[in-house]
């Protein structure tokens, strides 16, 4: 089943609420940048870097970053695509965090976890609105060494 954030990002209540939980979850654990992939990460990656207080790098679609970039192809359910990150956008000092609307596969944060790598900053830990573990992108992160935190889960689809 498609699952779709908008319902969510049209309730005011509702996308406070999926803020809120966020950053009560990943406060205070010392990250220095949310890193969110385009389109759907950027729009829970950059109010919950505001709201903690920290920078927000944005991972796009091919030629889109105006400055030098590193590029990760990787695969879609249907053929293949690739992310672009700007190379000057972290530091190997940099402690980054991972957002994304919805875990499926994890295809597109494996790239995005393999661009972070490229610079040398550190990733540890993900978060998602939804993930849909039984297509894989968990259990794919986690071998990865990621941590993988959702605020909903949706088992038998
Ligand atoms: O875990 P995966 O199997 O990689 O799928 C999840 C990704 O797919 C969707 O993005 P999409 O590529 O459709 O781009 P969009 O956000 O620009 O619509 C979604 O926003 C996630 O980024
Ligand atoms: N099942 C799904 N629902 C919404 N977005 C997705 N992106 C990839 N798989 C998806």
């Amino acid at each position: 089943m498609f699952r779709d954030v908008t319902g969510i990002l049209d309730d005011a209540e509702a996308f406070a609420l999926s803020i809120e939980l966020l950053a009560d979850k990943f406060k205070n654990k010392g990250f220095t940048k949310i890193v969110g992939t385009e389109a759907r990460g950027f729009l829970f990656g950059a109010p919950l870097a505001l709201k903690l207080g920290i920078g927000f790098v944005p991972v796009r679609k091919p030629g889109k970053l105006p400055r030098e970039t590193y590029s990760q192809d990787y695969t879609l359910e249907y053929g293949t695509d690739t992310l672009e990150i700007h190379q000057d956008a972290l530091t190997k000092q940099d402690k980054v965090l991972i957002i994304d609307d919805l875990l499926a596969t994890g295809g597109t944060i494996e790239a995005t976890f393999h661009l972070i790598n490229k610079i040398g900053a550190e990733v540890t830990d993900t978060g998602f609105i939804i993930s849909l573990p039984d297509l894989g992108g968990e259990d794919k992160l986690q071998a990865l060494g990621l941590n993988v935190y959702a605020l909903l889960e949706y088992v038998g689809e």
